[in-house]
């Protein structure tokens, strides 16, 4: 579904990797840990087409990112939910419309409110819907950002460190939601610094753990 191919980046003609090949196939799990700094979130970028490589190829559904128009890259990203590492809301809106968003966006709407209410109950939010975004824990706002990530039912979640400023028993719902997720098929990639959050997951899942290290992509090792 994402293929990235001999992929280079840099901002401002420094380069932070090159040569960087990957796939993220349906029902496959992956997690993308390394170094602060080392271009994960810049990874993810390129993976929903915010950027475009200065290098190789990203092709996304059999088509060169770099040679999609606006509408088309719109149309591939609704197949993508992404969670954002900082998780931004409209603050003005109740957490329902806020998760609703995206689907409003893509011109569709969740007829009786089925999706919604599902999803909410899903996430474990449904008390705080009518809420407002600031009113919220960090990790309910993980939660509801991840509810919004995946209301258009994306074939791609992408989530950018989404257990980084919460305790541990809340990474681990998290996961769990993220697990349940890729068990329904979809494909899922984690940006994360926490090794306890992959050793974790490495019970449940046939996680494939990337590292990103002085601009190269490796197979992290058994250890992980
Ligand atoms: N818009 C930008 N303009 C210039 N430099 C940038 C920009 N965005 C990121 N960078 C730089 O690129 C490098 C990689 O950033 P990126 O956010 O991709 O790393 P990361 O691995 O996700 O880091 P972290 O784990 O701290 O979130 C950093 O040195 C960062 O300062």
């Amino acid at each position: 579904m994402i293929e990235l191919d001999g992929v280079g980046y840099g901002y401002g003609g420094r380069t932070l990797f090159s040569d960087l090949s990957m796939a993220l196939a349906p029902g496959s799990f992956h997690f993308l840990t390394g170094p602060s700094g080392a271009g994960k979130t810049t990874l993810l970028k390129l993976c929903y087409a915010e950027l475009t490589a200065t290098e190789g190829r990203v092709t996304l559904w059999g088509r060169d990112a770099a040679a999609m128009d606006r509408d088309a890259v719109a149309l591939a990203r609704r197949r993508i939910g992404v969670v954002h590492q900082d998780c931004q809301f409209l603050d003005h809106l109740p957490v329902s419309e806020n998760i609703l968003l995206p689907l409003t966006v893509a011109g569709r709407q969740d007829e009786g409110g089925q999706n919604l209410r599902e999803l909410l109950a899903w996430v474990g939010l449904t008390a705080q819907a009518g809420r407002l975004p600031p009113e919220l824990s960090g990790g309910e706002r993980q939660r509801a950002a991840l509810a919004r990530a995946v209301i258009t039912s994306p074939d791609v979640i992408l989530a950018d460190e989404p257990t980084g400023n919460i305790d541990w028993e809340m990474s681990q719902r998290l996961l769990t939601l993220l697990i349940e997720l890729n068990r329904m098929g979809k494909a899922v990639l984690i940006a994360t610094h926490d090794l306890n959050l992959i050793r974790a997951a490495k019970a449940h899942v046939a996680a494939r753990v990337l590292r990103l290290r002085d601009g190269r992509l490796l197979q992290a090792g058994a250890d992980l």
